[in-house]
């Protein structure tokens, strides 16, 4: 199968993504990762698949209406012009960018609507690997819950048993990804608080940058962990 292509292996910046099941705490635990990583002096930009802009909008709106093939094209559109338009800048630019929702996503939620992971991994081939993927999951009874505090807000999100659909799913994501050289790390929010998550991020994360500042971050991470426990 083809290979996404690596991460700009000489952009100046990280490109760190967070998919996971709809509902299981990715955008809470972005905003709590981004305190800790500036309160670090890190110079991040966060961002969002769908983005904000046409095709993002679009694919956002068109989600209830349309389906299958098409409806996978229009979000590996948005992504190829997100990377074309923010993330490669921001990059290139020395930002650490933190995506909610990435081509993982693409490999569950168009899974949903019936398609084969091996079309969806080809429809995305051309898009920039991260340099750390993180997967969150949690038991599907807990992603229901959650979800159901948020409140699904379409088609995919819908379905009976999505949760567990795509828990499942994510699974098989995760061991594909890894088969096809990112790296990626997976956590179990089931029993953390977003904090606590945020922090095992951070912690990779700076673990990326400098293997030396873990060491000096240590105390800090370390107090977070049990502070938030
Ligand atoms: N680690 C966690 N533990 C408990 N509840 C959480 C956790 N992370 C998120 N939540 C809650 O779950 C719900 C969905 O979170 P959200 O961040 O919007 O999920 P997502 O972005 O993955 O759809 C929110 O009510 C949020 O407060
Ligand atoms: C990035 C991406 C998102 N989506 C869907 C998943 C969500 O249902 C929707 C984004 O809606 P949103 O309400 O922002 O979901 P969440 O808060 O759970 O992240 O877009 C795809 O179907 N394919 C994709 O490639």
């Amino acid at each position: 199968m083809t290979r996404l292509r690596p991460s700009s292996e000489t952009c100046a910046g990280l490109f760190v993504t967070i998919d996971g099941p709809s509902g299981v705490g990715k955008t809470t635990t972005i905003t709590h990762l981004a305190q800790l990583l500036k309160a670090d002096r890190v110079t991040i930009q966060t961002t969002v698949e769908p983005s904000r802009g046409p095709i993002g909008k679009l694919a956002y709106d068109l989600t209830d209406t349309v389906t299958g093939p098409a409806l996978a094209c229009l979000y590996a559109a948005d992504r190829y012009h997100h990377l074309q338009t923010e993330i490669r800048p921001l990059l290139a630019a020395g930002h650490l960018v933190l995506c909610d929702r990435y081509v993982p996503s693409a490999l569950v939620m168009q899974r949903l609507d019936g398609l084969e992971l091996e079309f969806l991994w080809n429809l995305n081939a051309l898009a920039d690997r991260p340099h750390l993927a993180v997967i969150l999951t949690a038991d599907p009874a807990v992603i229901t819950a959650r979800l159901t505090t948020k409140g699904p807000h379409n088609r995919l999100q819908r379905q009976a048993d999505s949760s567990a659909a795509e828990a499942r799913f994510y699974e098989e994501t995760r061991d594909h990804l890894d088969r096809s050289g990112y790296r990626s790390l997976r956590i179990d929010t089931g029993p953390l608080t977003p904090r606590v998550v945020a922090a095992q991020i951070r912690r990779a994360i700076l673990r990326l940058r400098e293997p030396a500042a873990v060491e000096l971050a240590a105390d800090t991470a370390a107090s977070v962990d049990g502070a938030d426990r």
